[in-house]
């Protein structure tokens, strides 16, 4: 048994009201912590689990972060509950599926360093995913302790959006866990993304308490074996959960056409009253979008990362279409043959 209650591990009302009548009394809800190569390892009010995933379900489909009904007393998902949010990123060589990286978070900590590593152009990649998934974003600013004039950054980020929050850190001071404690209350689901060397671990062991975090959800030890994605969930002592994302470092964008209109909105809400709808706001007549910048209303500078972001979203969004089609087209073909063997 644990201390831990339902809602002490994120559940809420949206998952709550997926349940039947039936499965209230007869299953037991957990929450995914690591997905191992044929099992997954949960944690419940009743403590941690591995459990194995039904036929015609496989490790791709399900995610850190994941809501699952269990069998009450054999080791068994019986079905994932859908997500409030998941998180994911276009793959690669943008040939296959996207990739799920995390699913049920509140907030992904965006994070770069007041230095060179600062570019408002990924900055806006990582929001548009943020913005995609409906996960809330959060600018982290490392490395203030180094830099002579951390606000100037601060300032920088700002313009990235209306509501966005931006916060300029030093990652190894002893604060961190306090200045991030509202993103991080009971029940909270957080992550961290952004470059190598930025502070992600650094940051990420002020939150969990370093090893010993990771020690009080699995006595077994989890980071030691062997998971397929090296994604897990950690506890936060102030109540909060952090999922470890390794592959959060570059980022392609795909499939994320609206989460970019979110993270341009001075651009995107001007689309709709170009005189062309499928106006590329280049020099066609009529558009709204240069007449706004004419105005002085919106920045060369951000036009042409929005354009550049669009025209990536929607190469690598095509290349995926194609991608399942092939796939589609084959899984055809192979059913054919094989009715006409049977014959
Ligand atoms: N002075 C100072 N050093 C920092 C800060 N954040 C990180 N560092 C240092 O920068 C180095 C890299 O930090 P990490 O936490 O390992 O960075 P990371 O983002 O996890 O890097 P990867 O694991 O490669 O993705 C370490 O030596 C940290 O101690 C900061 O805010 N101030
Ligand atoms: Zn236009």
């Amino acid at each position: 048994m644990t201390e831990l209650t339902l809602s002490d591990l994120g559940w809420s009302n949206f998952f709550n009201s997926q349940l039947e009548l039936d499965e209230l009394e007869s299953t037991e809800p957990a929450r995914i912590t690591a997905v191992h190569r044929s099992a997954v390892a949960t944690l419940s009010p009743s403590g941690t689990r591995d459990l194995v995933l039904p036929q015609g379900m496989s490790t791709g489909d399900v995610a850190v972060g994941d809501w699952v009904l269990a069998h009450p007393s054999e080791h068994r998902v019986l079905r994932r509950l859908a997500r409030q949010t998941s998180l994911q990123r276009g793959t690669e060589y943008h040939t296959t599926d996207r990739q799920l990286i995390a699913a049920n978070l509140d907030t992904l900590f965006i994070t770069t360093s007041c230095n060179a590593d600062f570019n408002v152009a990924r900055l806006e990649r990582y929001l548009a995913l943020a913005h995609d998934a409906d996960v809330t974003p959060v600018i982290l600013l490392t490395k203030a302790d180094q830099a002579e004039d951390p606000d100037s950054f601060v300032d920088q980020a700002r313009t990235l959006g209306r509501e966005l929050e931006v916060i300029a850190l030093n990652a190894k001071a002893d604060d961190v866990t306090e200045t991030l404690a509202h993103w991080c209350g009971k029940g909270q689901t957080v992550a961290l993304a952004g470059s190598s060397g930025v502070g992600k671990t650094t940051i990420a062991n002020a939150l969990t308490g370093g090893a010993a975090a990771t020690q009080a959800i699995r006595e077994d030890d989890a980071r030691g074996r062997h998971t397929t994605t090296g994604r897990s969930l950690h506890r936060i002592p102030s109540g909060g959960w952090l999922i470890d994302t390794p592959g959060m470092r570059g980022l392609g964008v795909a499939e994320v056409s609206a989460g970019i209109d979110a993270t341009f909105p001075e651009i995107s809400e001007l689309t709709d009253q170009c005189k062309f709808r499928d106006c590329a706001h280049e020099s066609e007549p009529g558009c709204a979008v240069l007449a706004a910048l004419e105005a002085g209303e919106i920045t060369a500078d951000r036009l042409h990362r929005y354009k550049k972001l669009k025209r990536e979203d929607a190469h690598a969004t095509e290349t995926i279409a194609q991608a399942r089609d092939r796939q589609k087209k084959f899984g055809k073909m192979v059913k054919s043959a094989m009715t006409k063997k049977k014959r």
